[in-house]
């Protein structure tokens, strides 16, 4: 009997003990699914507290469109729920617009963050878009990112914040943490203090823009064609002059320059002679007034050993040094009237004797006097001979002053600023239209070597790309020289430039710092212009 329900017995206790086990399974299964639900049930209600009482506006999209928005997401876009959300805005809220805050028209489809989003990307944007709520236009801080599950994007979730000052999408205090609110002040005020510093950048540029089209002098037009040798110049009565050179350089008649000081006297000499069949041979440069007047004779015509005290070797005079050359006779109104009558005869006859000797001399070169001096005043107070005045003026070339042909001054500025660059290793580019127009208002009474040394002298004390020129001039061609030379060339350079330095303070309104203060103005550190005025004893009153 045992035998026979033994086995009957064990699958018996061998199913039941199964049973158990399994029953144990289902329960163990049971338990572990209620406490996985009970997470998930506690992350959703997590997720939605988070979502509930965020300031920022979040949407949740599949591929389908929007299937989840937050309080403040319906808030933003003055709806009631998602359903109206999606009627209005369209299934994936493509009705609410969003723009560049640099550009009008409204973010293509692929700028858009979502689209970004569900091709992968994280984004973070600033953007602008129109308060739904309240027909306000806000800024936004647009934030999206794809929603990921085994590796494959299925779907993207996307935070509007808005960043516009004093604006909040969700003004709930209640709701919101202070300290979050708080951070968001701080976020929003730091977009804002960025965002005006980006205007301010705009405005700058446009400023620097404006100076350079407006307050820079426009160097870019001036052609640099404009060169006779040495001689700069573009002017109708330059062009004048440089036409009556190319007449008379290749004939070997004598030339007599006329014109003020510093008008180019001497370049245009040289300019004769290199255009000139004897532009291999010397030109020998004498200045009549810059020897003594007993030193003149044996320095044109040389000497012997012994003409003279002092005299103990033998020494060739300028006229043969100039053999077959050309002798430019600088200041020849200043020729002591002694000798006038011996350089009439090496004009006329092509020789002279030298000092202390009988011997003549003969020589072959061209003559080219100039003078400063009104040579017919000089002949009518009987200080020059007029038959040598009739010998020398055979062609006579007159150069301008400066004041007359003004047209010239910034090409000679620019020339200048070239010459001292490179002398001095600067590097200046610009001059202001206020330091042109005060350069072309000057009357100029030293003609173009005034210019060429107010420019050396503005070179030096100039620090940046602009050109500071110090110097006062008075105004116009109304005045009298003597008083035009008083202040303009002979005033000290210290006091022009304490006077300067106060009048830029002046008109900053003793604002030393800064894009509009007087350092910038002057193109010095404010620390170098602090030490100045201390130096200078220049104080606000
Ligand atoms: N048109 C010009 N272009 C460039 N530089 C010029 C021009 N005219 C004059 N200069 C410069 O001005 C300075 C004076 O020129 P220059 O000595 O030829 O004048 P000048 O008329 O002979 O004067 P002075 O009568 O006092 O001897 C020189 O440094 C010269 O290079």
């Amino acid at each position: 009997m045992l035998t026979q329900t033994a086995p009957y017995t064990i699958r018996r206790a061998v199913r039941a003990e199964a049973g158990i086990r399994s029953e144990v399974i289902q329960v163990k299964k049971r338990r572990l699914f209620s406490a996985h639900v009970s997470a998930l049930l506690l992350k959703r209600a997590e997720i939605n507290a988070i979502l509930d009482t965020t300031p920022n506006a979040v949407f949740i999209f599949t591929r389908d469109g929007i299937t989840r928005c937050n309080n403040a997401a319906v808030r933003m876009l003055g709806v009631a729920s998602i359903n109206e959300l999606r009627s209005r805005y369209g299934r994936r809220g493509e009705g609410f617009l969003l723009r560049w805050p640099k550009n009008l028209l409204p973010l293509r489809e692929d700028e858009h963050p979502v689209t970004r989003a569900f091709k992968g990307e994280k984004v973070t944007e600033i953007l602008l878009a129109v308060h739904a709520g309240t027909g306000e236009e806000i800024t936004v801080r647009a934030t999206a990112a794809p929603i990921l599950a085994k590796g494959k994007i299925i779907g993207a979730v996307s935070i509007h914040s808005d960043i516009t000052w004093g604006k909040r999408i969700c003004p709930c205090p209640a709701a919101a943490d202070p300290g979050s609110d708080l951070l968001t002040q701080e976020m929003a005020l730091r977009r804002q203090a960025e965002n005006d510093l980006h205007k301010a950048k705009v405005e700058v540029q446009a400023l620097k823009d404006r100076i350079q089209s407006a307050d820079i002098y426009p160097f870019h037009e001036i052609n640099h064609t404009y060169h006779f040798g040495e001689v700069i110049g573009h002017s109708r009565c330059l062009e004048n002059v440089f036409f009556r050179v190319e007449a008379v350089a290749p004939q070997d008649s004598t030339v007599l320059l006329l014109g003020e000081t510093g008008t180019g006297k001497g370049l245009v000499a040289r300019a004769i002679h290199n255009r000139s069949l004897r532009k291999n041979r010397p030109l020998v440069m004498v200045n009549c007034t810059a020897l003594p007047a007993s030193l003149i004779e044996s320095e044109l015509f040389g000497r012997e050993k012994g003409a003279f005290t002092g005299a103990s070797a033998q020494q060739l005079g300028r006229f043969e040094m100039a053999d077959k050359g050309t002798i430019l006779l600088d200041e020849i109104g200043d020729l002591p009237f002694e000798l006038q009558a011996k350089l009439l005869h090496v004009i006329q006859d092509g020789e002279f004797s030298r000092l202390g000797s009988s011997r003549t001399v003969k020589v072959d070169v061209r003559i080219i006097a100039a003078t400063n001096r009104d040579l017919y005043e000089e002949m009518r107070l009987g200080r020059f001979r007029e038959d040598l005045f009739y010998r020398l003026n055979i062609f006579p070339i007159t150069i301008p002053p400066l004041r007359d042909r003004r047209e010239d001054i910034p090409l000679l500025v620019e020339y200048f600023l070239e010459k001292f660059n490179r002398k001095l290793g600067k590097n200046i580019r610009n001059v202001t239209s206020e330091t042109m127009d005060r350069l072309m208002a000057h009357a100029w009474p030293g003609n173009v070597r005034e210019l060429e040394s107010v420019i050396e002298r503005a070179a030096i004390v100039s620090q940046g790309a602009t050109l500071q020129v110090l110097d006062r001039f008075a105004p116009g061609p109304g005045r009298g020289q003597d008083e035009v030379q008083e202040q303009g060339g002979t005033r000290a350079l210290v006091e022009l430039e304490r006077d300067y330095i106060s009048q830029v303070l002046r008109r900053t309104n003793w604002r030393i710092e800064g894009n509009n203060g007087a350092a910038h103005i002057l193109g010095i550190n404010p620390s170098t212009l602090r030490g100045r005025m201390r130096k200078e004893g220049i104080r606000r009153p």
